[in-house]
């Protein structure tokens, strides 16, 4: 491969030469996200007389009509530390954004984007310069929700449970989703108690979070990549490095306060114990430590508040989970034994994407948003299981949907 061109460049899937209607950005301390929609140009409007579907958006405009708009939502991540990968993706692409623009020539003709998260700020310029795109900001927090509350109305089974590597999908019911509480975990974590569209606040949030595990592993283990070092986790045996009750307790359950032998008791704990340097350590066994402590005490706090609101449901979201069974079922296993049961750990199809998700439902300037407005996104359930995000970091993944104006 030629040296000079980006990793994606010259790799594009063949969906992507449809036409890219709408795009929206989360730029995070770890990540970029972008979540953007593809028609096919020559079928992607049904119902109206086979026009097109400017056409066909403009006609059902003020009137009673309906209008189909077929095509793929797709989304994409990339490192926030190679934000060059991304300029180059949107480059290489055909953006058409509100149907009437095309990137041909940055610089000639502004373009606004919606985005959100911190490099939204942080990458203005670049955007401007590189790409003749304005970066048009939406809060973080707003867009958080309103990607949430989205994904969980429209898209069938977006939400489920997972213990005992069992997954639950879990129907929800539009009349009963509020209140919840919302937890974001990315490099740090937000927690965010929602009571319906926009109507929200951040209670909490820790800096002990998918950045702290990626970064404390990086210089532990010397995994070269985030994927490494959850793959390692799921190898090792924490034991050998937390001290557990039973290790205090002369191999006992100290049951008097709910403690079973094998529950940690200090995460790192017996370290301290062992006359080892790190080199003695196997890196999965430290990894798997590692994982499992981040995750207990994000379970821990998020139950904590939770219990402050008496929120009985909490979705985490966030590119820490990355569907990895472990991390999903140690925080379930915190949230559950803190709540005795009564609260319940739920998790997001779609986990990494709800900020640029909601960034792309704030877009008020183009027609796609006209036709999003009050619809719904319906997918199909063999879709879904392709669409899941766990996979490489440049994976593409899409859902099929269709965009109705009625
Ligand atoms: N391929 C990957 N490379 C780096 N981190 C990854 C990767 N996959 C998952 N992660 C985890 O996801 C976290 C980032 O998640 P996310 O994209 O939701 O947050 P962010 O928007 O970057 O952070 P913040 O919202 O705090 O600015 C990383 O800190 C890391 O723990
Ligand atoms: C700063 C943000 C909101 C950026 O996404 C996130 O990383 C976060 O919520 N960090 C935790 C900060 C804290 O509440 O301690």
């Amino acid at each position: 491969m030629d040296p000079r061109k980006s990793e994606n460049e010259g790799n594009l899937d063949p969906d992507q030469s449809g036409l890219i209607y709408q795009m929206a950005l989360d730029i995070g301390g770890s990540l970029a996200k972008l979540v953007y929609f593809t028609y096919d140009e020559d079928c992607a409007i049904e119902g109206k007389d086979g026009m097109s579907p400017e056409k066909a958006v403009a006609k059902s405009k003020g009137s009673k009509s309906c209008a189909v708009l077929r095509g793929k939502l797709n989304f994409k991540i990339f490192e926030t530390s190679k934000i060059n990968d991304c300029l180059e993706f949107i480059k290489s692409v055909k953006l058409r954004l509100g149907g009437c623009q095309r990137q041909e020539n940055p610089g000639s003709q502004a373009i606004a984007v919606k985005a959100t998260g911190g490099g939204a700020y942080k990458y203005t310029d670049l955007f401007k310069e590189r790409l003749g795109i304005n970066l048009d900001k939406e809060d973080e927090m707003d867009c958080l929700v309103a990607g949430a509350n989205f994904l969980l109305k429209a898209v069938h089974q977006e939400a489920y449970t997972y213990m005992g590597g069992q997954k639950q999908f879990m129907d929800v019911d539009h009349n009963d989703l509020y209140p919840y509480l919302l937890v974001s975990i990315g490099s740090g974590v937000s927690m965010i108690k929602v009571e319906g569209d926009g109507k929200f606040e951040r209670v909490s949030g820790t800096s002990i979070g998918g950045g702290t595990f990626w970064g404390l592993g990086k210089l532990l283990t010397k995994c070269k990549n985030f994927d490494e070092l959850l793959e390692l986790s799921y190898q090792g045996n924490n034991r050998v490095i937390d001290m557990l009750v039973g290790d205090i307790y002369g191999g006992t359950d100290y049951s008097k306060i709910g403690l079973s032998s094998t529950t940690i008791a200090s995460s790192f704990g017996k370290v301290i114990s062992n006359d080892k340097e790190i080199e003695d350590y196997k890196a999965e066994d430290i990894a798997r430590s590692l994982l499992r402590m981040i995750s207990n005490n994000i379970g821990q706090i998020s139950y904590l508040n939770a219990l402050r609101f008496g929120l009985k449901r909490i979705f985490f979201g966030g590119f820490f989970i990355r569907s990895h069974p472990f991390t999903m079922d140690t925080i379930s296993v915190a949230v559950n034994f803190w709540s005795k049961g009564e609260a319940k750990a739920l998790f997001l199809q779609h986990e990494g994407f709800l900020g640029a998700m909601g960034a792309f439902m704030s877009s008020d300037q183009h027609e796609l948003k006209k036709l999003l407005e009050n619809k719904a996104v319906h997918q199909q359930a063999s879709s879904i299981k392709a669409c899941a995000i766990a996979g490489d970091l440049h994976g593409d993944e899409s859902i099929e949907c269709c965009v109705y104006s009625v």
